[in-house]
């Protein structure tokens, strides 16, 4: 078997054009939607994310704003920051890029975002929701992987879901995503005893571990969609995944690469959430005039 690749890039683009197709009718009704992401610090990888989200962001035809704040910036200011946007009536979604610098609480970061411009749906207040299958904001990574799975035709009632990884942010709600769609989830991590054996009874594979090319076709059934949401550097410095793409495609049945599987949905979805805060704003008579 060789897989069918799972194209991230292609689904973004289709869904983003929806996307834009939702701003135009709000801008009919005078609104804008508005993302605002704040950078702390210098890392070079956030800042290549951040670029691209707002890159996005402008193309669907939405609001961008950037706030770059020095890796020194203070607890306070950045609340002070957040309490702004909080306010304005042009901005419908807050992203504060993590990992945020040691010496800011990112949960008391998270906590002071009002949970109805949470895009990322990182406050507990949507988490809770998302638990108890509430109308929320998902998390855009496992988002996104759900869309991928739907728009390539993946049925997932009744399959063995298998995620590798519990952060907060992927593999947790990960799992909860595909148990409200009917699938029989297993979480494994790094305290997994014969990780393999468990993994060969998956007929879809979500690995979100942290480690290059860690899965390989020993680790997977023949069939089986693999999802990979690892964002790597081989020993060339070449972005990889968590998955051994090449090793993996001889037994699976479909598969997402890196670069331009799972990321370009992240991204995707983070705008569709924005999307979705506008237009509740103007329903809730929150929404400014467009500038
Ligand atoms: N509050 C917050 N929300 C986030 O959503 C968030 C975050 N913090 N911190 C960092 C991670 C990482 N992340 C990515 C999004 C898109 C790509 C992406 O588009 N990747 C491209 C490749 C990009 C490249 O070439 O470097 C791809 O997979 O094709 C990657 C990584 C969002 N994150």
């Amino acid at each position: 078997m060789t897989a069918k690749l799972i194209d991230g890039v292609a689904i973004g683009k289709e869904l983003r054009s929806e996307i834009n197709d939702g701003v135009r009718k709000l801008l009919e009704k005078g609104c804008q939607p508005g993302l605002a992401v704040i950078l702390v610090g210098n890392n070079p990888a956030s800042h290549t994310y951040v670029r691209n989200k707002e890159k996005s962001s402008i193309e669907v035809g939405m609001k961008s704003e950037v706030i770059r704040l020095p890796e020194e910036v203070t607890e306070a200011e950045l609340l002070k920051q957040i309490e702004s946007l909080n306010a304005d009536d042009t901005i419908h979604g807050i992203l504060v890029q993590l990992p945020l610098p040691k010496h800011i609480d990112e949960d008391l970061v998270i906590q002071a975002i009002d949970p109805k411009k949470d895009v990322d749906g990182f406050h507990p207040v949507n988490v809770g929701k998302m638990l108890i299958g509430q109308q929320t904001f998902l998390p855009c990574t496992p988002y996104g992987i759900m869309e991928l799975l739907d728009r390539s035709g993946v049925d997932i009632a009744g399959k063995h879901a298998v995620v590798i990884g519990r952060s907060n942010i992927v593999g947790k709600p990960m799992g909860q995503l595909l148990l409200q769609k009917d699938a029989t989830v297993t979480y494994c991590h790094s305290k997994t005893k014969d990780l393999s054996s468990i993994t060969k009874q998956a007929d879809v594979i979500v690995a979100a571990i942290g480690k290059s090319k860690f899965i390989t076709d020993e680790h997977i059934k023949e069939g089986a969609v693999v999802i990979d949401v690892g964002m790597n550097r081989d020993e060339n410095g070449k972005l990889c995944g968590d998955v051994d793409t090449e090793k993996a495609k001889a037994v699976a049945a479909a598969i997402t690469p890196v670069p331009g599987g799972v990321g370009p949905m992240t991204i995707t979805m983070l705008l569709k959430n924005t999307l979705r805060s506008a237009e509740m704003a103007v329903t809730e008579g929150r929404c400014s005039k467009k500038a």
